[in-house]
């Protein structure tokens, strides 16, 4: 494991997940003006770096990729102001936000928390950490997503609906954010299954 690696492996911090914060996905999905965010949170347990296994949850028959930009923190945060925010922003890293979707169906309809479909062991697996300074623009940047070689997801984050600023003032009003906390900023269009023995590849393009 690479140094990059341990910021993230080291650390075992709070990981906030912002969902339907795409244009695209949104609109899809009828949630355009979702408002505010809708926010879930992933136990540190959900971590694992490129290239471990993710385990599929006891039960799940339709497991989920979520492809997403994570923002890693940098400095402790309390009701940050937008303006402030991006100081904040120790740097970013690809992340999935491994989704049991069937769980996650069966919750929404009996109204209960979504902690087994986003949380589960193994559901956050991320890439290396890119210091903030090595990305021009956080609010311009392709990302995707292929399963078995397969193109699934194709967005950037300029369709996210809620931006980083945002966000992290949002979020800080309620969960104190502190080094090492993980923002994941929603996924663009194209979630689909996998299922055991696929292979799921993940890219940021536009980094300088
Ligand atoms: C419905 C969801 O799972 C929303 C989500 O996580 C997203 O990224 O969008
Ligand atoms: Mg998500």
């Amino acid at each position: 494991m690479s140094g990059n690696y341990a910021r993230f492996a080291e650390v075992g911090r709070n990981i906030v997940a912002v969902g339907r914060n795409y244009r695209d996905d949104a609109t899809e999905s009828g949630n355009a003006k979702l408002e505010p965010p809708n926010l879930s949170l992933k136990p540190a347990s959900s971590y694992i770096t490129e290239g471990t296994l993710i385990k599929i949850p006891k039960g799940c028959s339709s497991l989920h990729h979520e492809i997403e930009l994570g923002v890693v923190i940098g400095q402790k945060g309390t009701d940050t102001s937008e303006g402030s925010a991006m100081n904040h922003v120790a740097g970013y890293g690809l992340a999935l936000d491994m989704t049991a979707r069937d769980f996650q169906c069966i919750a929404k309809k009996k109204g209960t928390p979504w902690d087994m479909a986003k949380g589960f062991d193994t559901s956050c697996p991320v890439g290396k950490f890119i210091p903030k300074d090595a990305v021009a623009d956080p609010h311009n940047l392709e990302l995707w997503c292929k399963v078995n070689a397969a193109l699934k997801q194709n967005g950037n984050t300029k369709d996210m609906i809620f931006n980083i600023p945002y966000l992290i003032s949002y979020i800080s009003q309620y969960f104190t954010l502190e080094p090492n906390d993980i923002i994941l900023t929603g996924t663009p269009a194209g979630v689909s299954g996998v299922k055991a023995g696929d292979v799921i590849q993940g890219g940021l393009a536009k980094i300088d």
